[in-house]
């Protein structure tokens, strides 16, 4: 077969207005406009690698910046070079010394290097005709462990562990494959929810939600203490006692304050409270965690790199795991947060609040019930019904399940015309 060279990368600082509708809210970030660093690898064949990095806005800039400077390590090189030694090419991605000092690992220069890693997976599952679901699910165990780096987290997961997990999940994959297509993906939406919706709106977004198949509904909280009761038990009431709702209060309260306004709202029964406090706050979740049980803790959505993960889990500070498409360094830090969150028998339900993040996770949490956890139980992944509309292939869900794409690549390909559209400032969306 014809190697394909990448010969160069474009990159496009894309946003959208949804802080004009309060789309996105919540107590933490009150006007996001939900934006992407968006890149696309173009090649000497016919295929382009696309992937982007979501951000809120202002500040999209600086990762669009990263993006070109880590253009210098991509382009000339061929796909199965890089993808015949995954863990090297990231390497050389996050262990640029002089530009590693910005981080390591961490927050700009670690989002950019997910949008590159995850559009290289795009141009890898289109050069095998697959969607990256497909892709990940039939991958020997020894390749997908090879795209893996184990340095900083073998201490939790050997590969050798790794490799246990991957070969039992063969048995009844075929069966759920079979099961996915035609029963889909468990979700939840948080469309119902936003900080700066009015009650009226939640109820009636609540309303229209039962009537759609929702069972599973998430309310942001971090206001007045009696606003988020009062709100709570909106989206309570509406939707009944069998119904699951989870709070997010994004990082708003310190763990004093996140414990006693967990305790305030357990009258709601909420399913979990998310991100409680400070992301980077480790012990502090393990703490209010202990102190809130039976209310489950999440967080994952702004930790940086999976040796926080490792911790999270090392702490018993969280019950569920929220992995991020492109916080991390892409499909494969993802591939190693999901199978030490096996090993920990902690449930991903990934997040996918913002734009392509939808599109992108169904693939992991696909991966995460073949070839890992083979479980649906207490698994969920996100939903918000925003921007669908500007992807080539948008997401499919009917009745609070996502069902999977065959379209080859990682789903994030966005339209020629929104690209242009969107771009910022210099789109026709940003002239008014
Ligand atoms: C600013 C984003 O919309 C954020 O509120 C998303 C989030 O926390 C979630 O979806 O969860
Ligand atoms: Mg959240």
């Amino acid at each position: 077969m014809k190697q394909i060279k990448i010969t160069a990368l474009r990159v496009v600082d894309l946003r959208f207005p949804t802080s004009r509708d309060h789309i996105g809210s919540d107590a933490v970030n009150v006007d996001p406009d939900y934006s992407a660093a968006y890149c696309i690898l173009e090649t000497d064949s016919a295929l382009e690698g696309h992937g982007l990095t979501f951000t809120l806005g202002r500040g999209t800039d600086l990762c669009v910046a990263a993006l070109n400077y880590l253009g210098r390590f991509i382009v000339g090189r061929t796909l199965s070079s890089i993808t015949d030694d995954f863990v090297a090419f990231n390497r050389t991605l996050t262990d640029d010394s002089q530009f590693r000092w910005l981080g390591p690992e961490k927050g700009v220069i670690h989002l950019s290097t997910g949008a590159l890693i995850n559009a290289v997976w795009d141009l890898y599952a289109k050069s095998e005709g697959k969607p990256l679901w497909r892709l990940l699910a039939g991958m020997p165990a020894e390749k997908l462990l090879s795209a893996i780096d184990f340095r900083y987290i073998d201490d939790v997961l050997s590969r050798d562990e790794a490799l246990a997990i991957l070969t039992a999940s063969e048995e009844g994959k075929a069966q759920r494959i079979e099961s996915l297509l035609a029963n889909g993906y468990p979700a939840y939406t948080t469309s119902a929810g936003w900080f700066g919706f009015s009650d009226e709106k939640i109820k009636r977004l609540c309303e229209e939600g039962l009537a759609d198949g929702w069972t599973h509904f998430k309310l942001k909280v971090g206001g007045v203490p009696a606003d988020d009761l009062r709100r709570g038990r909106i989206v309570r009431q509406t939707i009944g006692p069998h119904n699951r709702i989870m709070v997010d209060a994004n990082q708003k309260w310190g763990v004093l304050e996140a414990i006693d306004r967990t305790n305030q709202l357990t009258e709601l029964n909420p399913w979990w409270m998310e991100e409680p406090t400070s992301p980077d706050d480790i012990l502090g979740h393990a703490r209010i965690r202990r102190e809130v049980a039976p209310t489950r803790i999440a967080t994952g959505e702004h930790c940086h790199n999976k040796v926080m993960f490792k911790q999270l889990l090392q702490a018993e500070a969280i019950d569920v795991c929220q992995i991020d498409s492109c916080r991390v360094a892409g499909v494969n830090e993802n591939l190693a947060i999901i199978l030490m969150a096996a090993k920990f028998g902690i449930p991903v339900c990934p997040h996918a609040g913002g734009v392509g993040l939808c599109e992108y996770v169904q693939h992991l949490s696909a991966f995460d019930y073949l070839r890992v956890s083979c479980s649906l139980e207490d698994r969920v992944i996100e939903y918000v019904d925003h921007l669908h509309e500007h992807f080539l292939t948008p997401v499919d869900i009917r009745r609070g399940r996502y069902f999977l794409p065959e379209t080859p690549g990682y789903s994030i390909e966005i339209r020629p015309e929104s690209l242009k559209k969107f771009a910022f400032p210099e789109g026709e969306a940003w002239k008014s």
